[in-house]
């Protein structure tokens, strides 16, 4: 790690280098950086993803930006953020995977975009913000913030001048609890939720692309709002990171597979502890979307190969990955985020 800068009291950016100085390996805007950190007090290191935060004209280095969250001793979700808060300081090495991420934007288009954040959501969204900038496109853009007050807001100032300095990019701040020391027209510009009435007001119809990133009471309200609105699901795009919280019923939007690359068959695909048997369908990205809506509800959290948290046991049978998992699961078992079944399936499930 090489510097870390704060972005506002909670929130700080950490700029990463390689140790060897050879070129970072690319990286597409909206996507995010896989750790393996090892931390005190612990027997097993903990893997924890966050989003770049930069975008990738700043070739020399990675930035990733993190919201320090409360301690609670006996949740691991939130000792990924203070570990880097607390432990890691300039010149800390640090164990980490080349970007991957399948929500990101194209910098070099020219059709309109929504970026829609919450909170510390915020991350890819800068990232794009700064590309769309960067790419010298005259490129219609909305960005849309939506966070509790001063104290929270990262990188006010810098959204102010890069709306300031390309007339095709709108910033629009909404605050919820403001505090009387911040400025309406200056920190935040409504007060409130970033809700439908909002995105009416702000935006000039629907026939844009939305990209989504924030805390899931954001992320449920604002999809909902979306599908209601009559924006097709084929153009919105979201962000779940850190542990998932399930989005509520009506709010997910599935990313159905168009064509399949190889011949499928309706092979067999039995759930054997929740009694459930189904053929597969190939219109399904992976075998744990297929489950869910067979009522089956295996657990997972990073749903990108990832975090391991929806591996289980393959009782009978063989599955393909539709990319490589960052580790291979345990033999016999299968990471159902991310694979298909190759034959009839039983899965303990
Ligand atoms: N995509 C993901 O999976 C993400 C997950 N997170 C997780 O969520 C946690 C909270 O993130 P944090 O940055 O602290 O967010 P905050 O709790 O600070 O919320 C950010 C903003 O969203 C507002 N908000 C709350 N409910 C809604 C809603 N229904 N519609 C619109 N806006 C709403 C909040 O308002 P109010 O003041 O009323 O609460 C606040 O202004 C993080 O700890 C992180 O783990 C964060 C970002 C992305």
């Amino acid at each position: 790690m090489d510097k870390k800068v704060p972005e506002s009291q909670t929130i700080t950016s950490f700029y990463l280098i390689p140790e060897d100085r050879l070129p970072l390996p690319v990286y597409m805007v909206g996507q995010f950086l896989t750790f393996r950190l090892t931390t005190p007090g612990r027997p097993k290191p903990i893997i924890r993803t966050y989003s770049l935060s930069e975008c990738p004209c700043h070739a020399e280095y990675y930035r990733i930006t993190i919201k320090k969250e409360p301690s609670h001793q006996d949740s691991d979700n939130v000792s990924g953020s203070n570990y880097f808060h607390d432990v890691v300081e300039p010149g800390t090495r640090l164990q980490v995977a080349a970007p991957r991420g399948d929500f990101f934007l194209d910098p070099q288009k020219e059709s309109p975009i929504v970026l829609l954040s919450g909170g510390v959501g915020l991350t890819p969204m800068i990232s794009m913000l700064n590309a769309v900038a960067d790419s010298g496109k005259k490129r219609p853009t909305w960005f849309i913030h939506g966070t509790r007050n001063g104290v929270h807001h990262a990188m006010c100032k810098h959204m102010r001048q890069v709306a300031a300095g390309n007339e095709d990019i709108k910033v629009h701040i909404r605050y919820s609890q403001p505090r009387p020391e911040d400025i309406e027209g200056r920190e935040y510009d409504s007060v409130g939720h970033v809700d439908l009435d909002l995105l009416k007001a702000l935006l000039p119809g629907t026939d844009m692309e939305f990209f989504l990133c924030g805390p899931p009471p954001f992320m449920n309200g604002l999809l909902k709002s979306l599908w209601e609105w009559g924006v097709p699901e084929t153009r919105i795009r979201f962000e779940l990171f850190g542990p998932a919280t399930l989005l509520q019923e009506g709010t997910s939007v599935r990313r159905r597979k168009k064509e399949t690359t190889f011949e499928e068959k309706a092979y067999e695909v039995k759930f054997s502890a929740s009694g459930i048997t189904a053929k597969w369908d190939p219109e399904y990205e992976n075998l744990l979307e297929f489950a869910e809506d067979q009522g089956v509800f295996p657990d997972f959290s990073c749903r990108s190969g990832i975090c391991h948290t929806c591996q289980y046991k393959i009782s009978r049978g063989e599955v393909d990955y539709n990319f490589e998992p960052l580790d291979p699961p345990y033999p016999g078992q299968a990471l159902l985020c991310c694979s298909r079944p190759r034959s009839n399936l039983v899965i303990d499930v």
